[in-house]
């Protein structure tokens, strides 16, 4: 048995902790114990401490992990398959014919795995996904040690995975009851989008989130064309028409959210819903430009998504960190919208928060868990620093992330994966490329 007070002592040049904007500690030390933060201590204190492992990251800026709040992890093995198109062609006439010749258990379980390797290499700890065969999806999280929010999907048509919406309400409730119980694990419900889900099953979703305590996470007006067709369908915005179906709370994670007016800024705020932005989809399938100023400013939460493999096309949350602050300049013509520490503030504590768990993760606090990730910024892309918040916003690249822990688990040592053989899983996208070729994109 050890006599060390604390698991690992780790020593970093830098900490942004997220606690206030902008805090950065130097030349500063966190020891862990069970997975979680014990002490945040200057240097020289901490040199007093005993721990089974010490770690100097004298080059490194530590914060806390990055948060994924909208992801479809599986469609990794989409990627590049139907690129430059808009959102209703990209689905109707690419994704949804794919998904329905190649999608099963083991697409879901290979196709996630393959995310969850390129997220940690990328300093990604949590992933809010959405997608098919939600065991698979949790199980990819189990072998890789990602902290994983497993969306049950929620159509009213049939696909390889559901009938209709009571089909796929029951098969992901039952899958969930598998996996109650393991920490990293969080089920939650996901009805599609407004377009793609009928009033009686938005009530049943709000009913059973209560009952359960379950988030809710959604495509929201996510294009123009979403909102025309919904006052056509329904005379109403698909937001009014949630309101009056009782989806918008502090439960509901609302994905894209482009296209709104100033009653609706003022409508989500009121009802605590949180916003996943998702600059690069939104780019890429020329959705818009979230208007990610005016939430901030009416006092909503948003984090940050990258969306799925085939419409970003990288799961790169540092990446996504810097487009939510140039996306956001650009589209006001204002150089101060969304500064580099909001950024950074947006892809941790505030996914953190919209998956209800800041208490836990999200910032570099005593008594947190320690989901956390190391960047080298003594590279020549980043050499000198004057202000890691900005060069970790506008500079670095994933490839500097150097270690991604996990309630206190290094899951990316020195760029090495821990739990996961990068070798066997390009054999296995390898081999799904074959197969896919052979039953046709
Ligand atoms: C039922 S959840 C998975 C479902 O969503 C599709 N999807 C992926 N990206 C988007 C997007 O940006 N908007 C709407 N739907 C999207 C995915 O292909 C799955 O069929
Ligand atoms: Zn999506």
């Amino acid at each position: 048995m050890s006599q060390a007070q604390f698991d690992s002592l780790i020593f970093a040049r830098w900490m942004i902790t997220v606690e206030t904007d902008g805090e950065i500690l130097e030349n500063h030390a966190i020891a862990l114990k069970d997975g979680r933060i014990a002490v945040i201590l200057p240097a020289a204190e901490a040199r007093q401490l005993v721990a089974d492992e010490v770690i100097e990251l004298d080059r490194h800026v530590l914060m806390p992990g990055l948060i994924n709040l909208h992801g479809h992890s599986a469609m990794t093995l989409l990627r590049g398959l139907a690129d430059d198109k808009a959102l209703m062609d990209w689905l109707n006439n690419h994704i949804w014919p794919a998904e329905g010749r190649h999608v099963r258990d083991e697409f879901v379980f290979d196709g996630s795995l393959i995310a969850m390797a390129e997220m940690l290499r990328g300093g990604t700890t949590t992933i809010n996904d959405m997608y098919f065969y939600h065991g698979a999806v949790a199980r990819a999280g189990l072998s890789s040690g990602m902290r994983t929010f497993v969306g049950c999907s929620i159509l009213e048509f049939p696909t390889n995975y559901g009938v209709n919406a009571d089909d796929y309400i029951a098969k992901g409730m039952a899958e969930r009851r598998e996996f109650l119980g393991e920490e990293r694990i969080t089920f939650t419900l996901a009805p599609h989008a407004p377009y793609t889900v009928s009033d009686d099953t938005f009530r049943k979703v709000v009913t059973l989130a209560e009952q359960e305590d379950m988030l809710i996470h959604c495509h929201i007006h996510e294009t123009a064309d979403e909102v025309a067709g919904s006052i056509e369908q329904h005379h109403q915005r698909p937001l009014a028409r949630l309101q009056q179906l009782g989806m918008l709370s502090p439960r509901l994670v609302a994905a894209h959210m482009v296209h709104l007016n100033d009653e609706e800024i003022e409508l989500v705020a009121r009802h605590g819903v949180s916003i996943a932005h998702n600059p690069t989809s939104n780019m890429k399938l020329a959705s818009g430009i979230a208007p990610v100023q005016k939430l901030l400013a009416a006092g909503v939460n948003v984090g940050v998504g990258t969306d799925g493999a085939a419409s970003n096309n990288k799961l790169d949350m540092l990446a996504e960190t810097r487009m939510s602050a140039l996306l956001a300049k650009v589209g006001t013509l204002d150089p101060t919208a969304v500064p580099a520490a909001t950024a950074i503030r947006m892809a941790t504590l505030n996914g953190a928060k919209a998956l209800g768990i800041d208490d836990q993760v999200g910032s570099i606090k005593a008594g947190k868990q320690a989901d956390l990730i190391a960047v080298d910024l003594a590279t020549i892309e980043t050499a000198p620093t004057f202000d890691p918040v900005s060069h970790i916003v506008y500079a670095a690249g994933r490839e500097q992330v150097t270690h991604t822990w996990v309630a206190g688990e290094c899951l990316l040592k020195d760029r090495v994966l821990t739990r996961l053989n990068l070798a066997d899983l390009l054999a296995k996208g390898e081999d799904w490329r074959g197969r896919i070729l052979a039953k046709g994109e």
